[in-house]
């Protein structure tokens, strides 16, 4: 069953299905065309073949054009595939397919992220902007009422203050696009409080001041805060935090990439969460999912890529 999009008022739906939501606001669009580097996974093939039977976007499939045509099987052969050697070359294949506008999307298949990020920021044919580009996680979780957006947990390993104003306003456009009119950003540190010797800490004070100062807009700023008082009222009113942000938390800011990778995959893993993830802040989306990562996840990443793809 699909969730009517209109329905969805200010992210805020005690709905399982929002993610689901997502697959049909990516149909309303113009049909794109998605890059897809290292096609050659079951996973993959099996988000490609779903994307296609609902009309979601058209595909070319970089990779082992042999493994590639054996996944997909007889039914679809009139996909295009190009065949590469070797993982670094389908990289660059497909991001040159972006490059060249063959196709509005890229997406990551069987291959390690630095591979396709170094092709993405390759100075000749990457996919550059001039801006910080970063990745958005977006987590439907079992018994939580909203969809929670977790970044970076898997680009910038250890970014500075300026890198984490640019991450979260990518992250505030994802909000944006799938319908949180004004996200409630959480800085994520191990305390509440400002201890010079964490640097998280430090570093969420100032992105709050800059909100409150109007040096970072569109969305409401309060930190540091940690996990437990960013997404539970409870946690935060026993702390004794105030604030609008605490408790009700739409994007979690962590501080390096371990703790959001850790984050990323406990949900998954502990918590049984779903999630729709992509690259922000180059000339197209990214399609970046962990390798392990279901069909489904593939699916929800794709629905989201597409649905921030300029028409
Ligand atoms: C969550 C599910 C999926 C996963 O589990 S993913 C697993 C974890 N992720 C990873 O392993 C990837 C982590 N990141 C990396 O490996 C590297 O940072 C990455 C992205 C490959 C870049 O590596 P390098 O090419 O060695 O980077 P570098 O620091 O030497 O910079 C080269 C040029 O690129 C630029 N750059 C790097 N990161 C950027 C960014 N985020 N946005 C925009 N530009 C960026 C950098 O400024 C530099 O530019 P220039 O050449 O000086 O002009």
């Amino acid at each position: 069953m699909l969730l009517n999009w209109n329905a969805v008022q200010n992210g805020r739906v005690d709905n399982n299905l929002l993610l689901d939501s997502l697959i049909e606001k990516a149909t309303q669009g113009s049909t794109k065309t998605v890059a897809v580097a290292a096609a050659e996974d079951s996973e993959v093939i099996k988000a490609v073949i779903e994307a296609s039977e609902r009309n979601l976007a058209r595909f070319i499939l970089f990779g082992d054009q042999e493994k590639i045509r054996t996944l997909l099987g007889s039914k679809y052969k009139d996909v295009k595939i190009v065949h590469a050697d070797s993982t670094t070359a389908s990289a660059e294949l497909a991001v040159k397919a972006v490059f060249k506008k063959e196709a509005e999307v890229l997406m990551k298949g069987n291959l390690p992220t630095n591979i396709i990020l170094k092709a993405v920021l390759n100075k000749d044919y990457g996919l550059r902007t001039g801006n910080i580009l970063s990745h958005t996680a977006v987590f439907e979780i079992p018994d939580i009422n909203r969809l929670m957006i977790v970044t970076d947990a898997a680009m910038n390993m250890t970014p500075n203050l300026d890198q984490k104003v640019q991450i979260v306003q990518n992250a505030v456009s994802i909000a944006k696009s799938i319908g949180i009119a004004l996200p409630k950003v959480a800085p994520l540190a191990a305390v509440e409080v400002i201890n010079p010797a964490m640097e998280a800490t430090i570093d969420a004070a100032a992105l709050t001041i800059m909100n409150q100062r109007g040096q970072i807009s569109g969305c409401i700023i309060d930190g540091p805060l940690a996990l437990d008082n960013a997404v539970s009222v409870l946690a935060a009113e026993h702390k004794g935090i105030h604030s609008e942000v605490a408790g009700n938390a739409d994007i979690l800011l962590v501080p390096t990439i371990e703790a959001g990778n850790v984050l990323y995959k406990s949900l998954i893993y502990f918590a049984k969460a779903k999630v729709g993830a992509v690259i922000s802040g180059a000339k197209a989306p990214i399609v970046l999912t962990s390798r392990a990562d279901s069909s489904e996840s593939k699916l929800y990443s794709l629905s989201l890529a597409l649905c921030c793809a300029v028409d």
